[in-house]
């Protein structure tokens, strides 16, 4: 097992407690892909920052590749971060203004000193197919779509086992959200990496995933395999949420 959560728990404190996840469990395989959905503020993001610690949670545990990482230091996170990358809605302000994409991309091996061969670097900046030449341009002189295909090359360039995918799709054109999409399936496919693709797009949701998680009001209220999830959902939430009622 890749990831295993138990029981993740997450209150915000903002005049009153916001409970933006409440007893979560689920389990993801090795290049696994998930999908989570749900409506706006059922906590898909916020999920998405406690697994990858940028935020605390209040309870519950995280086990990643068989370590418990529920309440590592800061400086065990940067060894869980070889391992485990995110991509965000806003590549371009997940990229550093001043410095080329080829500079803000490189950091990422250089930090964790992982050596890239220039016949890696070349098979990869192929993959996201992302014209080399666009690597010496800043974040603001690409479109969008081109931006999201250098921050994927950025996390790739980490080798890592899992993926966290936050609305990756959803800042884009249509038609460029389907390349972006398919892009991210077919390298977690060939690469064996896991993904937590966290949409609103609910086709998107069930062409990606073998599996799918439903939050509602931070509750994990429905997980299990895509297919049965889209065509007999036992939630009545699920069912509203499907129709496009919600
Ligand atoms: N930093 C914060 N401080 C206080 N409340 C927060 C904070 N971040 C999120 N929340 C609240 O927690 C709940 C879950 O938010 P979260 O962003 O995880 O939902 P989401 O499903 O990702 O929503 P969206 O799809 O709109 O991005 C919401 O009620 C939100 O208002």
């Amino acid at each position: 097992m890749l990831l295993t959560v138990k029981n993740l728990t997450k209150t915000y404190y903002q005049y009153k407690p916001i409970q933006a996840l409440d007893h979560i469990s689920f389990q993801m395989d090795a290049g696994e892909i998930i999908a989570v959905i749900g409506e706006s503020g059922s906590g898909k993001s916020t999920l998405a920052q406690c697994l990858c610690r940028f935020i605390n949670s209040d309870e519950g545990e995280i086990f990643f590749d068989g370590q418990d990482i529920t309440h590592i230091s800061e400086q065990h996170c940067k060894k869980i971060y070889s391992q485990m990358q995110m991509v965000f809605q806003n590549p371009i302000e997940s990229f550093h203004p001043r410095k080329t994409l080829r500079k803000s991309i490189i950091a990422g091996p250089q930090n964790f000193h992982i050596h890239i061969s220039q016949a890696a670097w070349h098979q990869l900046v192929e993959e996201v197919q992302l014209n080399t030449s666009f690597l010496d341009r800043y974040p603001h002189q690409i479109s969008g779509g081109e931006c999201q295909r250098a921050a994927l090359l950025r996390a790739l360039c980490i080798n890592p086992k899992l993926l966290v995918c936050d609305e990756v799709t959803s800042a884009l054109d249509v038609s460029t959200q389907g390349k972006i999409a398919d892009l991210i399936k077919s390298i977690c496919c060939s690469h064996h990496i896991a993904c937590l693709f966290i949409t609103h797009d609910l086709c998107l949701a069930r062409w990606i995933s073998t599996k799918t998680m439903v939050l509602h009001n931070g509750r994990l209220i429905e997980n299990g395999p895509t297919e049965k999830i889209f065509t007999n959902p036992q939630e009545n939430y699920t069912k509203e949420l499907l129709s496009s009622r919600i």
